[in-house]
């Protein structure tokens, strides 16, 4: 069972450190270079993670529970402490307290959950600072290596929870005044990476003035989802599957993402984005990339993310006229998107998208990838569904009905919630007569596994930059490929000043996207109400 003091050698001496925190470091990699230790030695080494925007939603709601599971599992190093920075003032007591009440036990192993908060939140600390000037974070310095005295080496990962205007500066900052001169730096990067591809080069070229390639970790948490890490080796471990992967045998492949609550509180965020900004250009496509990419050389992130930028630079750029943009209005007292304050009056910002995207390619030619997202809908799921095509010279049409459609076969891959794959058949109802139906070959995990409680994408993530592994995060080159895809069609919104299809709060989203697969001979699969369950 884990326990609470797997971690345990205490923090390191709180002795102020002999750092020289006045003198701001120009370089991050200069300590590294210094010290003969195995880069990840952690009887030699402390780590510190900083979460820059401690205040904000993300951080309580998201990054310290993640950092919380990872601790209490004892996965990380013993020598960890965590820190907050923010501008908000606050004392190490009153940010113990913010995010006491966000730590959470995994519901099958509670053991020892409370002593291990205990010991988490004793490790925890805030440093108040803006992000434009470097005061605070020589301060942070100072702070980090009195924690961090006892060892030679110290790591440092700073995770950027702020807003993107400030992206650069605490950047900047950061690796001026608080990077490690002993160990490693890395910085964790959320979304957005810019708006188009002219601002996202820029912030690239930005990082890049502070920080190497190695030391970027962009993140984009759909793919610390367990249900996509487990995509390619769906796709790569059952010789079932694979040979049917491609034109001759896949009609239309559907990746959706649907939620059933509106921009509640993140108007003012979102309304610069958009959801093919927010979530179609990023998780969706990196899903698409994922599903649809070759068998990469070996597991090495490069080789991974070679084949997702090679798979990226195959598909078509998406065109206007294969996209429908909706946006919800308010349905009894449900509000409207335009009733969120934070909103402009009068927005036209797309709360829905589909889009039919095509990979020109041998394995992919004209099969179209209809990506669908939407807040406000009916209900929240997320999901991949490849539709195979009908069978040829089908022996048994005429006890099936006239729907092809209704029974063609379909893998279903449930990425949250309530994680499942399974592929929809065609079966004898038993008994004396000859009538087909559908049913299901079925995994759902939590009767599986036993596992109703996965681990959270952060908590994936996090751990894979304490361990330097980038297979799951974006390479510069994927995020230029991915930005040039939708870049065209963005821009064309914007200048046309396209009026979003309006769709009722709590409704299956606009019209509009059942014409756009229709276009393409495809009905969207999450359309049949039996697949709930
Ligand atoms: N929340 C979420 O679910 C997700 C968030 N993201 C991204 O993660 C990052 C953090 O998200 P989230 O926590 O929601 O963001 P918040 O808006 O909550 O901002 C985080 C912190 O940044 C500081 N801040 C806010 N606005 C400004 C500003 N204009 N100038 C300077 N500092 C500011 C605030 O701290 P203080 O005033 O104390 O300095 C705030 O607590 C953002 O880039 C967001 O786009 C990505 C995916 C999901
Ligand atoms: O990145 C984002 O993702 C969330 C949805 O994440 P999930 O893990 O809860 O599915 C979305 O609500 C948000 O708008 C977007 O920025």
């Amino acid at each position: 069972a884990p326990v609470a003091t797997s971690n345990g050698n205490g923090l390191a001496s709180t002795n102020a450190a002999d750092v020289d925190n006045k003198l701001c470091a120009s370089s991050l990699d200069q300590g590294c270079q210094d010290y003969n230790l195995p880069v990840n030695d952690w009887a030699h080494s402390s780590l510190s993670v900083v979460v820059l925007g401690a205040s904000g939603d993300l951080a309580k709601k998201k990054i310290f529970p993640a950092l919380f599971a990872l601790y209490y599992e004892g996965l990380l190093p013993p020598n960890v402490q965590f820190f907050g920075y923010a501008r908000t003032k606050m004392t190490d007591v009153a940010f113990r307290e913010m995010i006491a009440g966000t730590l959470t036990c995994r519901v099958n192993s509670r053991e020892r959950c409370l002593e291990a908060q205990e010991t988490f939140l004793q490790r925890c600390f805030y440093q108040a600072g803006s992000y434009d000037q470097q005061q605070g974070f020589i301060s942070l310095n100072t702070r980090m290596s009195g924690q961090e005295a006892s060892m030679p080496r110290a790591n440092r990962i700073f995770f950027l929870s702020i807003p993107p205007n400030v992206f650069l500066d605490a950047t900047g900052n950061a690796a001026d005044c608080a990077s490690s001169r002993t160990g490693w730096t890395r910085v964790i990067v959320e979304k957005p990476f810019g708006r188009d591809s002219d601002s996202s080069k820029e912030l690239a070229e930005g990082l890049g003035r502070h920080l190497s390639e190695e030391q970027i970790y962009r993140i984009d948490h759909y793919l610390g989802k367990e249900l996509i890490e487990n995509l390619t080796v769906l796709r790569f471990s059952n010789s079932v599957f694979e040979p049917l992967w491609s034109r001759q045998h896949i009609r239309n492949v559907q990746v959706i993402f649907s939620e059933n609550f509106g921009t509640e509180g993140r108007g003012g965020y979102f309304d610069r984005y958009g959801i093919i900004r927010d979530v179609i250009q990023n998780h969706l496509l990196q899903i698409l990339a994922l599903f649809a990419m070759e068998q990469p050389v070996s597991l090495d992130a490069e080789d991974i993310r070679s084949e997702k930028v090679k798979v990226l630079r195959s598909m078509k750029v998406v065109s206007a006229e294969d996209v429908v943009v909706g946006q919800y209005r308010a349905k009894g007292n449900l509000p409207a998107y335009l009733d969120d304050s934070t909103v402009p009056v009068g927005s036209l910002t797309e709360t829905f998208a589909a889009v039919a995207m095509f990979i020109d390619n041998a394995r992919w030619d004209g099969v179209p990838f209809l990506l669908k997202a939407g807040k406000a809908l009916h209900k929240r799921y997320a999901e991949i569904r490849v539709q195979f095509r009908h069978v040829p010279g089908n022996l048994y049409r005429s006890k099936q009905g006239s729907n092809l459609d209704a029974h063609t076969n379909e893998l279903v891959i449930r990425i949250q919630p309530k994680e499942a794959i399974y592929l929809k058949i065609n079966n004898k109802v038993p008994g004396l007569g000859l009538r087909l139906d559908t049913s299901r070959l079925d995994l759902q995990y939590q009767s599986a596994f036993a596992s109703n409680d996965l681990p959270d994408a952060y908590e994936r993530l996090l751990l894979d930059v304490v361990n330097g592994d980038k297979r799951l995060f974006i390479r510069a080159d994927e995020l230029e490929a991915a930005w040039n895809l939708y870049t065209p069609l963005l821009h064309a919104l914007e200048k046309n000043k396209v009026a979003p299809e309006l769709y009722p709060y709590g409704s299956r989203g606009p019209v509009g996207a059942h014409y756009l697969a229709a276009k393409y001979g495809v009905r969207w699969g999450d359309l049949n109400e039996d697949d709930d369950e």
